[in-house]
């Protein structure tokens, strides 16, 4: 089965096996604005027993993913929303399908994996936060934008700081040109807040396994003050999980 997961800046497949859940599969991604569908295609042209597809991307673009998957394959499409509860992960939205359906499968895939409480960050186009305590019960969360949609709200907003790169040796924390102003001051508004956001949540929640995952995880996560577990493909393990229980 072809698994997609369709975020905000990019597009990722991977090819996935039930029978073998183990086995490494092949797998690549494509900017969200510059579709290369030839690349979904040699995917698609093989025999597939179901094409998953976890996607945040907006109605304009699921809609000619599923064009193209159905041009190009016999298999059905399934896109996932968000469900009231699932292998007792319990979701806490009042309309539980308006929660990112890439928020529920990370966490169903961290529930799965650890089966105690968690407060995951997915630092990807948008950050979110969100808890899980230790019966599966989803406490809520929040959204943030990520760093580079930090970055484009600056440049469009501004009319003199813009992109282009400046010189700036000194190694410090503060800059001394605007691109690197710009860098730094939006890293360290993600790193402050999401040090005062797990502590928040500590303080209510109590000791927390702190999971850390997205594009920028690697680069946020040496400055934060707490420690935390840095997981990759969530949604994918997250999709699997979904796959091998929904047969
Ligand atoms: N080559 C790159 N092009 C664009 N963004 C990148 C790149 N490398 C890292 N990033 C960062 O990764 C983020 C996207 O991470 P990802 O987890 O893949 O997001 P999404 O699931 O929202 O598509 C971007 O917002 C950006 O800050
Ligand atoms: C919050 C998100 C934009 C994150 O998207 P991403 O950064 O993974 O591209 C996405 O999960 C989404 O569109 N969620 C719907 C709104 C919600 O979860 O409340
Ligand atoms: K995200």
């Amino acid at each position: 089965m072809l698994l997609i997961d369709a975020g905000n800046t990019f597009v990722k497949w991977q090819q996935f096996s039930p029978s073998d859940f183990s086995k490494e599969s092949s797998f690549g991604q494509f900017p969200l604005q510059e579709p290369q569908w030839e690349m979904l295609h040699q995917q698609i042209n093989r025999p597939l027993e179901r094409i998953m597809v976890s996607s945040v991307a907006g109605e304009a673009f699921d809609q000619k993913l599923v064009k193209q998957c159905q041009q190009h394959s016999a298999a059905p499409v399934q896109l996932l929303q968000s469900p009231n509860e699932f292998l007792q992960l319990k979701n806490s939205y009042f309309e539980p399908e308006r929660l990112g359906i890439d928020r529920w499968l990370a966490m169903l895939a961290v529930w799965r994996e650890t089966s105690q409480g968690f407060c995951l960050i997915d630092c990807g186009s948008a950050v979110t936060v969100d808890v899980v305590d230790g019966q599966g019960q989803h406490s809520g969360g929040l959204i943030t934008p990520g760093l580079e949609m930090m970055r484009q709200s600056l440049f469009g907003g501004t009319g003199r700081v813009d992109r282009r790169p400046s010189e700036d040796s000194r190694q410090s924390f503060l800059a001394c040109s605007t691109f690197h102003a710009v860098q730094g001051g939006t890293l360290y508004s993600l790193v402050s807040y999401i040090d005062r956001i797990v502590d928040e949540i500590q303080a209510t929640y109590g000791e927390l396994n702190c999971v850390i995952t997205g594009g920028d995880a690697e680069q946020l996560v040496s400055l934060l003050k707490q420690s935390f577990q840095m997981e990759k493909g969530l949604v994918f393990r997250g999709l699997k999980i979904f796959a091998t229980h929904s047969e």
